[in-house]
């Protein structure tokens, strides 16, 4: 099984310290949700594991070898990203060869079928694309390339609702017909909560959390109720947000509840990913919630 490492990479711009001694390691063909908020470090995160940023510390290797000018270990990954490596004047097609010529083949078939049902042009240069189109073409090769590892940073940037909701069904299934890795930052949480199945947060340089969504949804929950029996039964919780309007409070845990009876007018319900993520950023940069 292929194993994409990420060992101790630390990354400063300037006296600003962006990753601080990060570790992570990617496997098993999952799909990854990358999470953080604005500034985080997920973009140069992705650089750094596609050698496009070297790191001040620390190693990514793919199986053991580094990808530090290693074209081989290279070309098991494809980084999509809104930054353009393609010259306006190129048409698509000629992209397409000589993407094919870099990583060895392009599923021929498949970017067909998607130009199709994106409504592409192969033959139009890539400058005159929309900014939405760009990013559509760029996700065709990510999908049809044969790479084990397909880091996507803020794929649906300019894609509208349908064309968003389009792009997801096809990834999943090219995933389903040729299962691999993808790594997808994004900001747009509720879009993707139900197609990753490991969620990472990063925040003020480390990982705040590596866990399956589906652990992570499980260890979340929100008390809701009169603010004096919330307060009392969250007691010795690890309360992540605090919500409340007059006497109504809701305080959102993550972790264990305890054994305690639940008082009738306390009612604790599932979180969502989103809020999760939102609490979890908050809490650590100082603040826990709003009080209404
Ligand atoms: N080439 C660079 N030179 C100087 N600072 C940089 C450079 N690239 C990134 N940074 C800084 O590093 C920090 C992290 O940027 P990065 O783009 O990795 O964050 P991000 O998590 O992807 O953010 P966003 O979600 O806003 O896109 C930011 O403060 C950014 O200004």
């Amino acid at each position: 099984m292929s194993v994409l490492d990420v060992s101790h990479i630390s990354k400063s711009f300037g006296n600003q310290t962006i990753l601080n001694d990060v570790n992570l390691s990617f496997s098993g063909n999952k799909i990854y949700g990358l999470l953080g908020r604005n500034g985080a470090g997920k973009s140069t995160l992705l650089n750094i594991i596609t050698n496009r940023l070297l790191p001040n510390g620390g190693k990514v290797t793919i199986n053991g070898d580094t990808v530090d000018n290693n074209d081989e270990a290279l070309s098991h990954l494809f980084l999509m990203s809104e930054v353009n490596m393609y010259s306006n004047g190129s048409k698509l097609s000629k992209i397409i060869d000589d993407t094919e010529l870099l990583y060895g083949s392009i599923d021929r078939q498949l970017v067909t079928e998607l130009a199709n049902k994106f409504e592409l042009d192969l033959n139009q240069r890539f400058g005159k694309l929309s900014t939405g189109y760009r990013s559509i073409f760029k996700l065709i090769l990510a999908l049809c390339l044969p790479v084990e590892y397909v880091l996507l940073d803020e794929p649906v940037l300019g894609l509208d609702a349908s064309h968003r909701e389009l792009f997801y069904s096809e990834m999943l299934k090219t995933y389903a017909d040729q299962p691999r890795n993808f790594i997808i930052s994004t900001h747009l949480i509720e879009e993707i909560a139900t197609i990753i199945s490991d969620v990472i947060v990063l925040d003020n340089g480390h990982v705040l959390l590596h866990d399956t969504a589906e652990n992570v949804l499980a260890q979340s929950s929100v008390v809701v109720g009169p603010k004096a029996d919330v307060e009392q039964y969250t007691q010795d919780l690890n309360v992540i947000g605090k919500e409340s309007i007059g006497q109504l409070a809701a305080f959102y845990i993550y972790g264990e509840l305890n054994d305690r009876p639940i008082p009738d007018t306390v009612k604790i319900s599932p979180v969502d990913l989103q809020k999760i993520f939102i609490f979890l950023t908050n809490y650590t940069n100082g603040g826990n919630g709003s009080e209404k």
